[in-house]
């Protein structure tokens, strides 16, 4: 059983929550139709999901324009890119999304034993806020830090220390549940526990290589630990 080993829960969003990398991709490929670009795959996709969308469609424009990612950064291109992303985005969030097994279930249980629970994101805070509204997810949070909330966005622990500190909770009393590499750094930045789910996005590596305090195969464990 639980029993409040922890006080607050931080989750990652894509991959951890909600698995969004294919409508991502669609989303991802309309931009890029527009522009008369070539499409670019899911397994590409999902390895580019963890730093934010804008850093992921510089690694598609660098892909698709066999340019590099430094030159796409500073690109006029990126800007009319990004204005053209947030429509379609938009229109595609919800349709292939969906939440992982047992994650509305084990939040609502967490928030019933009165532990809070936020959501730290590399995802910019538009495009949160449209994946939480349209899977019913915004009631359950306390707290949502996106990628653009802070001057720096994960692995710094600026957005775990933030939490800490609107809730007063120390460091000891906090686990971080992700997918990825930067979850893992996160949190250790931070100096918090940290749980892996192996079925998220970690650029193609395997979750063990992370070295997370544990690997959990889906949330009844966060319940049943
Ligand atoms: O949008 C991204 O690239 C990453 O989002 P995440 O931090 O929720 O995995």
């Amino acid at each position: 059983m639980y029993e409040r080993a922890f006080d607050l829960v931080l989750f990652d969003l894509d991959g951890t929550l909600v698995e969004t990398a294919p409508e991502i991709m669609d989303a991802v490929n309309d931009t890029l139709s527009r522009f008369d670009l070539p499409w670019v795959t899911q397994t590409q996709v999902n390895d580019w999901i963890g730093h934010g969308t804008r850093e992921l469609m510089v690694q598609a424009l660098a892909k698709v324009t066999a340019s590099t990612a430094e030159a796409v950064r500073g690109s006029e291109l990126l800007a009319r890119i990004m204005l053209v992303y947030d429509g379609f985005y938009e229109r595609r969030c919800g349709t292939r999304s969906q939440l992982y097994p047992q994650v509305r279930e084990t939040l609502q249980a967490l928030r019933a034993q009165g532990v809070k629970l936020a959501v730290v994101t590399n995802k910019e805070g538009r495009y949160t806020q449209v994946v939480l509204d349209v899977h019913q997810l915004k009631p359950l949070f306390d707290a949502v830090v996106s990628g653009d909330s802070l001057p720096t966005k994960k692995p710094n622990p600026a957005g775990v220390v933030q939490c800490l500190a609107q809730f007063g909770v120390s460091p000891h009393r906090v686990l971080f549940v992700g997918d990825s590499s930067i979850d893992a750094a996160t949190a250790r930045n931070a100096g918090v526990s940290v749980w892996l789910l192996p079925y998220g996005y970690n650029m193609g590596q395997p979750i063990e290589a992370c070295a997370p305090d544990r690997v959990i195969k889906d949330f009844s464990e966060l319940l049943n630990g």
